[in-house]
């Protein structure tokens, strides 16, 4: 039988998951969606055949899976407000918010839920999301089949067994496609500058963007062995290369994303300080 699933939010992401989902199969009449914007509502009810409301607690009086998908600021009074309701109800919690525990969730709820954490990202809106979860021990083997399902219809599903690994996917995954826009905007630019028309230099660096992801993806050899077989010796290439290795990419990467595993943390002590 389809899972009712309730989206407690209805922005960014959650629209990228429950449209990905719709987009890969899932029946929209088993899709239900809050918010606090009614006429954003109406438009999403329109074009995804969802159902909507601005009432947190009717939206979870069917529910089996209830993703909480506000930010990280209003979870806390998100969580109060639905505690009758989901002890009542008592469906799978699966949380998308960045920083907060599964056991600080727990306790906003009320205690003895079973919660997922999710870390997704937006990509899921064209079915090539890459999440990573993890389940608390309340989480049964069929319910995490059941999330499981439920987010591979929008991509790639990494589970996790130590949550604290969660802050290393937000720094990867989860952020990451901000990391591969601003390449895009970088590469972009930089045609520009060489003398490109400004859609000219778009169009290539977005279709180099793209091809090179689904050709590592499809190919049987690991990325680095890709970019050797287009770095001729001496050639065009590998004087690029050496510029980004010398300017220090690579550790670019890795102050970015440790910048950004730490913010998941602060974020968790921030948020679950009462
Ligand atoms: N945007 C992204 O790339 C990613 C976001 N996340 C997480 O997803 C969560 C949502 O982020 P976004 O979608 O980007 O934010 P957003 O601002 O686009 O969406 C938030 C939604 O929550 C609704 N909302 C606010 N207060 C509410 C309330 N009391 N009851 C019901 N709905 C309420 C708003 O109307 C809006 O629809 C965050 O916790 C964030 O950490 C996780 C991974 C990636
Ligand atoms: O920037 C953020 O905090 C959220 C979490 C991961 C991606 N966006």
């Amino acid at each position: 039988m389809t899972s009712q699933v309730t989206f407690i939010g209805a922005g960014n992401m959650a629209s990228a998951i429950f449209g990905g989902m719709i987009e890969g199969g899932y029946p929209a009449a088993a899709i239900t969606a809050t918010g606090r914007d009614p006429q954003s509502l109406d438009a999403l009810a329109s074009r995804y055949g969802i159902q909507t409301t601005s009432d947190n607690d009717v939206a979870v009086e069917h529910a089996d899976v209830v993703v909480l998908a506000v930010k990280p600021q209003v979870m806390r009074e998100v969580c109060h407000e639905l505690r009758d309701s989901v002890q009542r109800q008592r469906p799978l919690i699966v949380s998308v918010a960045a920083g907060l525990s599964a056991e600080t969730l727990d306790n906003w709820l009320g205690g003895n839920m079973a919660v997922i954490r999710c870390m997704p990202n937006t990509p899921s809106l064209v079915g090539q999301g890459a999440a990573g979860l993890y389940a608390n021990a309340r989480v049964s083997e069929e319910q995490k089949r059941l999330a499981t399902s439920l987010l591979e219809t929008v991509g790639l599903v990494e589970w996790v067994a130590d949550e604290h690994l969660l802050e290393a996917v937000t720094a990867v995954s989860g952020s990451g496609p901000a990391y591969f826009f601003l390449i895009m905007e970088a590469l972009e630019d930089a045609g520009k500058k060489l003398g490109l028309p400004a859609d000219s230099a778009r169009r290539l660096a977005l279709q180099t963007a793209y091809g090179a992801a689904s050709m590592a993806r499809e190919s049987e050899f690991e990325p680095a062995e890709l970019r050797r077989r287009v770095t001729s010796p001496n050639g065009t290439t590998e004087r690029a290369i050496n510029s980004f290795e010398d300017d220090g990419l690579r550790q670019l990467f890795e102050h970015a994303t440790q910048a950004c595993a730490t913010r998941a943390r602060e974020l968790a002590d921030e948020l679950s300080r009462d």
